[in-house]
């Protein structure tokens, strides 16, 4: 009779080695949250197909602000849902002093100047065609015309006060001509998150109804810009351009189908590496949780700590809040 020298079920017997051996742990410093911002006073909307999550005015951003910051949530992303009426073809919306993301901006950073503010350079909430950029006659994004109106709008945010600017629009050379324009005005110390792998992913359904962008996208598609799923030794390419031109943090989005990209950029660039788990990710979870079909609590944070897992510094979630106080306890 021979016995197994190594056991491995020896240190996964009791609670004490399993947590003596962990290599992994998820705590509230790890979380962005993403919030979705109308106009108004007291006012909130339910995204029907993000049970959960809400478009909030204003006033009621700071109050939950209160809350990340009680959570211990080091950062939340802003993203402002406009009426028609302010959408053109030129979305010149997208970077008035005064327009709904860059109020928001002053109002956190004067309620809460502790608060990480982080927002959205794209121009898809301004543009009639629901796009991230400008469009020729034949609808194609035209890149550096796009370029120039993304610095006005980064440059207007950071003006506004937020210490985060995140271009999710996968231009080519935008985080170059951004940070040359933070410099030259002075915003030295606004950091920058690369959305550099950002895939063309069918997985952003539901943010697009969230922003109101679906509809008038209708069925075109960003496979023009935004990567092609298939591909990860582009992704490294475009994170190693964004590092260059300036980009202090890169991310990777979506989330959970692309940890292998994660992983990718983590090991072999060693760099501030974030990921999003976005809102088709989201919504697939909760219709399990909301069936009963899987459990909430276990299936949320098992989901999270895979991303620490694959290397991520940091990762936006919707679940944000609902992690953050399950670890508080
Ligand atoms: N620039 C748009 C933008 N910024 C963040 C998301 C998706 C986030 C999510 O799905 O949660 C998108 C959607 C898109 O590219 O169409
Ligand atoms: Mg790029």
């Amino acid at each position: 009779m021979t016995f197994p020298i190594t056991r491995m079920r020896r240190m996964r017997k009791d609670d004490f080695s399993r947590r003596l051996m962990r290599e992994h742990r998820l705590s509230a410093d790890d979380l962005i949250y993403p919030m979705f911002v109308i106009e108004g006073t007291n006012t909130r909307e339910p995204v029907p197909s993000m049970p959960g999550v809400e478009r909030v005015s204003i006033d009621l951003l700071l109050k939950e602000a209160q809350e990340l910051m009680d959570l211990g949530i080091p950062m939340v992303a802003l993203f402002p849902v406009v009426g028609t009426e302010k959408k053109s073809l030129l979305a010149e919306e997208a970077y008035n002093p005064d327009g709904l993301a860059q109020r928001a901006v002053r109002a956190l950073r004067e309620h809460f100047p502790e608060l990480g503010v982080m927002t959205d350079v794209a121009l898809d909430p301004f543009t009639t065609h629901g796009q991230d950029g400008i469009i020729d006659e034949d609808g194609y994004v035209l890149n550096d015309v796009t370029v120039e109106v993304l610095v006005k709008q980064a440059l207007s945010h950071a003006a506004a006060g937020a210490q985060v600017i995140a271009p999710s629009d996968m231009m080519d050379g935008r985080i170059g001509a951004i940070r040359d324009e933070l410099e030259m005005e002075g915003h030295i110390n606004t950091r920058i998150m690369a959305y550099s792998a950002k895939y063309a992913s069918a997985y952003y359904g539901p943010f697009r109804d969230a922003v109101g962008s679906a509809g008038n996208l209708g069925k075109g598609n960003k496979f023009n810009y935004q990567m092609d799923p298939a591909n990860t030794d582009e992704a490294i390419r475009e994170v190693l351009l964004d590092l260059d031109e300036g980009a202090d943090m890169v991310m990777v989005k979506p989330g959970m189908p692309y940890l292998d990209v994660v992983r990718r950029v983590k090991s072999e660039l060693g760099v501030p590496t974030y990921a999003y788990q976005v809102s088709g990710e989201y919504a697939m979870q909760m219709a399990a949780f909301q069936n009963g079909w899987l459990d909430k609590d276990s299936v949320m944070m098992e989901s999270l700590l895979a991303f620490k897992r694959a290397g991520a510094d940091g990762i936006l979630t919707y679940f944000a809040k609902d992690a953050a106080r399950l670890l508080k306890g």
